[in-house]
């Protein structure tokens, strides 16, 4: 037996996340290469760039829906495949119009037992733990009040805390979320990033999301991730977001002010050479 001190998901040191010298392709063509990061159990990361840097594409990297071509990516210690059990999901923002009947209660307890395909198994005498389950999450992201009330008769913000709850409800280690924050107005954007820091820094759950202004989670951010021109920069938001390693990563001039209100504007930031290829299909 080895004495090597080693991380491994069999003694529970592992990294949440651990990417290795990754590069992954789509259609033949290299979204980003050489990517390496790893994020610690609780840490609040932040993805970042252009349209077209490869957001999503690592968020669909790290859920194991897309193999990189070169390179390693462990969650847990483990290959992302093998770690589902421990990742919740929130895609990018699905909208519920108002005639939407389905209530808030029935969104979080379709994320315990919605992908059973056909009619769902009875859960018999599991079925008060599961409606335990889904009061305690609810209780969590402070949407129990409205909970029973239809989904589309609920604003924005509303919504996002009861899909949150549905990402949450099977206890995952760890959340991906693409843009949660995205269509909500200032007072929602501040409420749920607040929620999810307080899930990252109390609960001690690992919360990685996609966004596209850093400012409404800046203060609570642990590490950002980067992406532009086919590679990324990882680290802590105030080693990363600065004119010198910018300009370094999108080998043109960037230039970061911080406005008096201490939020980060950044001046030149290109576009990347998106294809538009039908980009968020599965
Ligand atoms: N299935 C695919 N086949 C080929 N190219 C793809 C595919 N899916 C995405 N792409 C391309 O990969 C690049 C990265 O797309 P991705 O959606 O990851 O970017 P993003 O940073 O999340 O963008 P946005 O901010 O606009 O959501 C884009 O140029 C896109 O056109």
């Amino acid at each position: 037996m080895s004495t090597t001190a080693r991380r491994g998901p069999a003694d529970g040191t592992a990294a949440a996340i651990e990417v290795t010298n990754a590069t992954v392709a789509l259609g033949g063509r290299v979204i980003w290469r050489d990517l390496s990061f790893e994020v610690e159990p609780g840490q609040f990361v932040a993805i970042l760039g252009p349209n077209g840097a490869g957001k999503t594409t690592l968020v669909r990297t790290l859920l194991g829906q897309i193999e990189p071509v070169e390179g390693v990516v462990r969650l847990f210690g483990r290959p992302p495949r093998q770690s589902r059990d421990l990742i919740g999901y929130l895609p990018q923002r699905r909208h519920f119009d108002a005639t939407t009947r389905l209530r808030g209660v029935d969104i979080v307890r379709l994320g315990l037992d919605g992908d059973r395909i056909g009619v769902p198994l009875p859960w018999g005498r599991k079925a008060a733990e599961a409606r335990a389950r889904v009061a305690a999450v609810l209780e969590r992201v402070g949407a129990a009040p409205y909970a029973g009330r239809p989904i589309g008769s609920l604003s924005g913000g509303e919504q996002q805390r009861l899909l949150i709850a549905q990402a949450l409800v099977r206890e995952p280690r760890m959340l991906l979320l693409d843009e949660p924050l995205d269509s909500l107005d200032l007072p929602n954007q501040v409420a749920v990033a607040a929620l999810l820091k307080e899930l990252s820094h109390v609960d001690g759950v690992t919360i990685v999301m996609v966004v596209h202004d850093v400012n409404p989670i800046l203060s609570y951010l642990d590490c950002v991730v980067y992406l532009a021109n086919g590679t990324g920069l990882c680290g802590a938001p105030s080693e990363v977001i600065t004119s010198a390693r910018l300009t370094a990563l999108f080998g043109t001039p960037i230039e970061v002010l911080r406005a008096g209100d201490g939020r980060l504007v950044i001046v030149g930031e290109p576009e990347a050479p998106a294809r538009h290829v039908d980009r968020h299909a599965g």
